[in-house]
């Protein structure tokens, strides 16, 4: 019997090979230089394990609480538009994977399945992201929709008044496929995504269209006021708007560069992990989410102050090569992976990660073996 994946990059090189080179060039590509997406993967290196021996490791645990939510481990999908860009079944089989494995499943507001079937696929918590659009109408709707529907959060994107200049898709031209569509918002809304021109990328046109860039933390009090759901803040980078979040009441705060796809030498994530847990109030969950590709990765991203992190592109790949049984393939290896180095590391369960799990990586340049089979 052939033996599967053993990591993560294992089924990465599996969905590269049956993609096609422009969609394979949307998910995986970040904007302009690409270093913020490299930095991303390159800031856990810059950590070694500090393993704590004698400690009986028998029963290790996984799981977490996440917004009064039980969590079967510490994982949750990144919000990513158009899931049937990669398989027919799109957000449905993503949901069902993640409801098998007691992960998060954060919804995209681009995406390709209906928020109701979502919901009906799901068996764990499940959140909404939302961007901004200038048509406050149809967020509203949105929101109304995600109550019904049983979603438990909102999560509003606040990295992308504007789409980064991702070189790889103007070079391509690229444009979501028209029979792949955006089934929650008004078809009008979205057209402009399915334009494809040389020169030019049909999502970052789009948002041009329809991202209202005047944003500002006191429209907060607009979504606040349509909703109870708990808001979560994604895209925080810097201690200054971590106190802001905290001041403006949201109830949970995601670290992360949109997977390097927006500004391109800002943080990499990890790096920004630090000084955003200081400045938040402890009680205050903190997620992250970039580059996270292993166990030993979120164990590093909660040791130093994440209740839970959000893994984006690799759960495409499951997707792609997959669909539900591929996604959950990856879940599950990232479940196997942080069990392991929990026990390894003498800490039995996420809640006994803290910085003195952590040193620096005393040795410079990369890392040999990382990315095994
Ligand atoms: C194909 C793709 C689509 C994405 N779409 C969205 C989106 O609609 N909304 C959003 O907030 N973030 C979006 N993101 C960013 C992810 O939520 C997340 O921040 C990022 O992918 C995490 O990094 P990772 O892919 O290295 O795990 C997208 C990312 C990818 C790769
Ligand atoms: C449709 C896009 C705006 C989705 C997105 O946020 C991304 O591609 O990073």
């Amino acid at each position: 019997m052939p033996v599967g994946p053993l990591t993560l990059a294992g089924i990465e090189r599996a969905a590269r090979a049956q993609l096609p080179a422009e969609i394979w060039d949307f998910i995986e590509g970040g904007s302009e230089g690409e270093r913020t997406l490299a930095g991303n993967r390159e800031m856990f290196d810059h950590y070694a394990l500090r393993p704590r021996t004698l400690v009986d490791v028998s029963a290790c645990s996984t799981g977490t609480t996440l917004l009064g939510a039980e969590l079967g481990l510490p994982v949750g999908i990144a919000p990513m538009a158009y899931h049937r860009l990669v398989h027919p079944d799109g957000e449905t089989a993503t949901a069902r994977a993640a409801g098998r494995a007691g992960a998060l499943l954060v919804a995209g507001i681009f995406a390709s399945r209906t928020l109701e079937a979502i919901a009906a696929e799901s068996a764990g918590p499940l959140w909404l992201q939302l961007y901004w659009l200038r048509r406050r109408d149809a967020l509203a709707a949105l929101v109304e929709r995600a109550e019904a529907a049983g979603f438990a959060a909102l999560v509003l994107t606040v990295d992308a008044p504007r789409i980064g200049r991702r070189l790889r898709d103007l070079r391509n031209g690229f444009a979501v496929p028209s029979e792949i569509r955006a089934v929650n918002l008004d078809p009008g809304l979205t057209a402009a995504t399915h334009r494809a021109g040389a020169g030019a990328s049909g999502i970052a046109e789009h948002a041009l269209e329809q991202f209202d860039p005047t944003l500002t933390w006191a429209d907060l009090a607009w979504l606040r006021e349509r909703t109870d759901l708990p808001l979560v803040l994604k895209g925080i980078l810097t201690a200054e708007d971590a106190r802001l979040a905290a001041e403006h009441g949201v109830d949970a705060v995601v670290v992360s560069n949109h997977g390097g796809r927006q500004l391109d030498g800002a943080l990499p994530a990890l790096a920004a992990l630090p000084e955003v847990a200081a400045a938040l109030p402890p009680e205050l969950p903190l997620l992250l989410d970039g580059g996270v590709r292993t166990g030993t990765d979120i164990a590093v991203a909660l040791a130093l102050g994440a209740r839970a992190v959000l893994v984006g592109r690799p759960v495409l790949w499951g997707l792609a090569t997959g669909g539900a049984d591929g996604v959950a393939d990856v879940l599950g290896l990232l479940r196997t992976e942080l069990e392991h180095t929990l026990a390894l590391l003498g800490r039995p369960s996420p809640a006994d990660l803290d910085r003195t799990a952590l040193a620096p990586w005393p040795v410079h340049g990369p890392r040999a073996g990382q990315r095994g089979p």
